[in-house]
């Protein structure tokens, strides 16, 4: 099955999951069959689909047509063979109780046509033993969305054991189409990745409580203020509810073995009914107290190094294992867990040899098997980290199409290099600028990149459309490079470093969609702007479509981009595109001053307010919450004392990034 082969979907279950995940698919332009075992479960749920539709059209997110249109997608059903009986893809969310879902499984099997897919939202069981309860173990898989599946972007798509590699496909190109993110989990392993890290450091917080060695504002002060996670550990098994983590934990246990064994703090809160926020009480106390009140200034370093060593510890039982790789680990706690880094960049920050020694200290004193260092965490340290260091990816790296230079000063610059052809962008290009990317961000000693073209004709103009139309008119080819093209840039606009764009000459189509990633733009007046793709019969498919308005507002957009006409630099200055215009001579020394200003900043600052720009792009309440956990987070770093100590002696600050 293709993607393309999908229009209807089934939604088994209408509880919190499963209409959230059928309001995504119909938003997504989805038929969906909403099926629950009675009608008040199937109503209700689609009753708050209704408001949550209505709710996203009043905050603009949705025109009040296609929230309409949406709802009119989705057939709340309770008979299973009318709900299942000519679908392409049931997704099963139904409560997580093994009996119920084989119960759920041998009904569906029995009405559901030959070419169904069945995906299972389960976040604790195995994906490969609830296969099992179906004659299509092949064209079974896990395709896990967090809560709410409306606002969170992370799906994890699970492969069980027999899962065929055409079904994750093809549910990975669904989760994609819908507007999600999917991180593959190549193995079915409890906890998938994002529970496996999370629950585990819930755990662990429970445990150096319980045994004295910390107390909850402590453990919490130091996650939140120290680690720069979103919410103290205590806080969020509140948020989760104690409950589901002691769920998850004691199936970890069961399968897993003693490492998981659940810690008998979280096990009184459950048996207290203190399941958290939805209780009212958990670990701390929402009704007749003030919540989680996290001091700013109670951090331990035991907490820090234990928490850390946790981690180390999973990711390397993850990694080591060919559950998942170290980006996919790093991506799916980011999205799913609103982590500000991943936790294998975080213990790679940290030193896997400091983790492992944090291990095998608390293994000695307490021989705890959850101390137990993984074999592959101990292979690791003697490398130096999960992720290739950067001396590794540097070496060797070939660059022909760009140049990378240090120009001095904490800059990387990177050269567009092919003057004789305009600086245009060719497959070649995108792919070693993202290795370029890659190779700055990992050197510590660059603190900010400089992009600019090679020649005074162009900073570039755009695609290479001799080498595109080489590709003969192959739309599947066409997609990957306009998906190429997005992630290589969104690779600057992700950056955690300031990105500068020194611009002299023609900036036109993919070039003008590049220099769009960057966090500012300086032009020599000569330069000239525009998005003439329409004039081709295309359409800025490198992300000109959805970030070029972000910049200069909708209306700017909409005219540059259906006009395809060229534009002065002083006119791209007055749209807000182009910060700053020079003359000519100038460019140069100006965009490198601008880099090397930048690079002096104070890089976690920096990092923050990046990701709390983006995070807010589109859900304000995202970007303000993100920002809210980062000035915090900043209130403990080296550097918040550098700058006012600078201040206060009338100095210029030496930020560290610590
Ligand atoms: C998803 C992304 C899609 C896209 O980006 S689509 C591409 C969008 N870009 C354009 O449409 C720009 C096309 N180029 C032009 O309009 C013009 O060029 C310029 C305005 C940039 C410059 O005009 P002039 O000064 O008269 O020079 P010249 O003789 O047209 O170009 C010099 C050489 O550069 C090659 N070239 C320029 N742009 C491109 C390009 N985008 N792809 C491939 N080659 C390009 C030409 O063909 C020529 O080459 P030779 O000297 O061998 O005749």
């Amino acid at each position: 099955m293709e993607l393309e082969d999908i229009n209807t979907v089934a939604v088994l279950g209408a509880g919190n999951m499963g209409h959230g995940i059928a309001e995504v698919l119909a938003m997504a332009g989805y038929d969906v069959n909403m099926r629950d075992i009675n009608d008040e479960f199937v109503q209700n749920g689609y009753e708050q689909i209704e408001w949550s539709l209505e709710k996203l059209a009043e905050n603009d997110q949705l025109s009040d047509e296609e929230a309409e249109a949406a709802l009119d997608r989705i057939s709340p059903l309770v008979d299973m063979a009318e709900a299942c009986g000519d679908v392409d893809v049931v997704v099963e969310a139904v409560p997580e109780q093994m009996e119920i879902k084989q119960d759920v499984y041998e009904e569906l099997e029995s009405v559901a046509p030959e070419r169904t897919i069945f995906a299972t939202n389960t976040s604790s069981l195995s994906i490969s033993k609830l296969a099992e309860f179906t004659d299509r173990p092949e064209q079974f898989c896990g395709m896990h969305f967090f809560n709410p599946p409306v606002r969170m972007d992370l799906v994890e798509v699970i492969s069980g054991a027999e899962s065929d590699e055409e079904t994750l496909d093809v549910i990975e190109a669904l989760a994609d189409d819908i507007g999600k993110s999917p991180v593959r989990v190549h193995k079915d392993s409890p906890g998938f990745i994002v529970n496996r890290i999370l629950v585990p450091l819930m755990n662990e917080a429970c445990w150096l409580v319980e045994s004295d060695e910390a107390t909850i504002a402590e453990v919490d002060s130091t996650t939140k203020f120290e680690m720069g996670l979103p919410m103290g550990s205590f806080e969020l098994g509140d948020q989760v509810g104690n409950d589901v983590s002691y769920h998850v934990l004691e199936y970890m246990h069961e399968v897993l073995g003693e490492p998981y064994e659940p810690c008998p703090l979280l096990e009184r809160t459950v048996e207290n009914d203190e399941l958290g926020k939805k209780t009212g009480k958990g670990f701390y106390d929402y009704e007749d107290g003030p919540g989680a009140e996290i001091p700013t200034d109670e951090q331990s370093d035991l907490v820090k190094q234990r928490l850390l060593a946790s981690m180390a510890n999973e990711a390397a039982k993850l990694i080591g294992n060919d559950v998942a790789p170290p980006e996919s680990i790093d991506e799916a706690t980011k999205l799913g867990a609103g982590f500000p880094d991943g936790p294998v960049t975080m213990v790679d920050e940290f030193g896997l040899e400091n983790a492992l020694e944090a291990l095998e200290a608390a293994y000695e004193e307490t021989g705890h098997e959850r101390y137990a260092p993984a074999d592959y965490l101990e292979e690791r340290a003697g490398e130096g980290g999960f992720y290739e260091s950067a001396d590794d990816d540097g070496e060797g790296v070939d660059f022909e199409a760009i140049r990378v230079e240090y120009p001095g000063e904490m800059v990387g610059h990177i050269v567009l290099d092919r003057p004789h052809r305009m600086n245009t962008i060719s497959d070649e290009l995108l792919e070693e600028l993202t290795a370029a990317v890659e190779l700055l961000e990992d050197d510590d000693d660059v603190r900010s990149i400089l992009i600019t073209g090679e020649g005074e004709k162009a900073f570039s103009a755009g695609a290479d459309v001799q080498s595109m139309a080489a590709g003969g008119a192959d739309p599947i080819a066409a997609q990957e490079l306009s998906k190429q093209g997005q992630q290589t840039f969104g690779t600057l606009e992700t950056c955690d470093m300031p990105v500068v764009a020194g611009i002299d000459g023609f900036c036109l189509g993919g070039g003008m969609e590049l220099a769009t990633c960057a966090d500012m733009r300086v032009a020599s007046e000569r330069s000239e702007f525009g998005q003439p793709e329409l004039d081709l019969g295309l359409l800025p498919g490198w992300g000109g479509t959805q970030r070029l308005k972000h910049i200069v507002g909708e209306g700017r957009a909409k005219e540059i981009i259906l006009t395809a006409e060229r534009y002065e630099a002083a006119t791209m200055a007055d749209y807000g595109f182009v910060n700053e215009v020079v003359d000519n001579d100038a460019l140069a020394e100006r965009a490198l001053e601008l880099a090397t200003d930048l690079a002096g900043g104070p890089p976690i600052a920096q990092k923050y307010t990046k990701r709390a720009m983006l995070a807010g792009r589109d859900d304000t309440e995202a970007g303000l919450e993100y920002e809210a956990s980062a000035f915090g987070h900043l209130m403990a770093t080296d550097d918040l004392m550098e700058g006012i100590t600078a201040f206060m002696g009338d100095g210029e600050p030496n930020f560290e990034g610590k």
